[in-house]
């Protein structure tokens, strides 16, 4: 089974329009999502020009603030002040990473935890550690888990759920909600010995690398329900550029029970996700 991440999103805006046109209604709410970029990283502006397009199909206002690469971190504090101040932005997204000569410890902290719709803030990442209400949570992994739910069904309960990457975005935060979701997780990184073994142990394996093809079809267990977070650009054989994950997807497609493709997997899923943060934060803060 190949899970359809494009699909799942479309049914997640689905819902979110409602619920949209729902806080117009009741309480004269607009949720309005703003992202702030920081040079011109190809990459990032289709992903930004992606969240924009989404973002409006919805319902919801969306803004996005363009600064030229030499913007200092102070300028950013700045423009981050004024966005925590305006009462029609209820979501804030500065996109990572940030030029070298920017802390992005610092800037994350700056950002009102109620607009932080990335689940960054040492606020949010900390309600969900400590499983409290109210906490935004990263994107990225709310969409693992969705997709996830798609083959399994509701209970993950008892399962052994295997993570690759402990980044802050992916890593780390998908394994604690995994946590939550009563699962039994093993947290894997570049120093981690026996790999392959401990992923062939997987019901659940996620692969947060950043590496083409990391994940082999022998490393996983038959039936697995693989969900493959990576987002590579490489050539193909003429030369042009594709995107890939972090699996051997052709290998592992036959071996496990179902598998997340990229693109049109957990992708998709991110921006939706981030989509219902925003209504939730405008919601929350109506
Ligand atoms: N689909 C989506 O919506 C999103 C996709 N991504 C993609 O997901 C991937 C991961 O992103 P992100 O978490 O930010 O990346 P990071 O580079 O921050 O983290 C990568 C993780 O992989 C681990 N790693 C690297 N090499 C190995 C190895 N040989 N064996 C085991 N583990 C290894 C690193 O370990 P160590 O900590 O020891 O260095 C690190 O924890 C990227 O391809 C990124 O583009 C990211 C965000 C959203
Ligand atoms: N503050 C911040 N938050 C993030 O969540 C964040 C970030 N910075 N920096 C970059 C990474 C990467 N990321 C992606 C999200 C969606 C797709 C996505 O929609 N991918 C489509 C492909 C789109 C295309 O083909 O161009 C897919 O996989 O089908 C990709 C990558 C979010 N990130």
């Amino acid at each position: 089974m190949i899970i359809d991440g494009k699909q799942a999103a479309v049914d997640l805006r689905k819902a979110l329009a409602i619920e949209v046109a729902q806080l117009k209604k009741d309480k004269n709410i607009t949720p309005g999502l703003t992202v702030v970029l920081v040079g011109e990283d190809p990459a990032s502006q289709i992903y930004v020009r992606n969240k924009v397009k989404q973002t409006r199909e919805v319902g919801m206002i969306s803004s996005e603030i363009k600064l030229p690469i030499d913007t200092t971190q102070a300028q950013l504090l700045e423009q981050l002040e004024q966005l925590n101040n305006d009462n029609s932005v209820h979501g804030i997204l500065v996109q990572l990473p940030l030029p070298k000569h920017i802390d992005e410890s610092v800037i994350i902290a700056a950002i009102a935890p109620h607009k932080d719709v990335d689940g960054f803030h040492a606020l949010n990442s900390g309600r969900l550690l400590n499983g409290e209400k109210g906490a935004l949570v990263p994107c990225t992994p709310q969409g693992c888990i969705i997709l996830a739910k798609k083959h399994l069904g509701e209970d993950l309960s008892g399962l052994h759920a295997v993570v690759i990457g402990r980044s802050n975005i992916v890593g780390k935060p998908v394994a604690l909600l995994l946590l939550q979701e009563h699962c039994t997780v093993t947290i894997t990184h570049s120093r981690t010995k026996n790999l392959a073994e401990i992923c062939r142990q997987a019901d659940i394996l996620i692969a947060a690398v950043g590496r083409p093809n990391f994940v082999k079809a022998s490393w996983v267990k038959k039936g697995a329900t693989v969900i493959d977070v990576g987002i590579n650009r490489i050539e193909d054989e003429n030369g042009k550029a594709k995107l890939v994950g972090d699996v051997d997807f052709t290998a592992v497609e036959k071996i496990c029970g179902a598998i997340t493709p990229v693109p049109g997997g957990v992708g998709p899923m991110t921006i939706a996700c981030l989509l219902k943060n925003t209504v939730e934060a405008a919601r929350a803060n109506a």
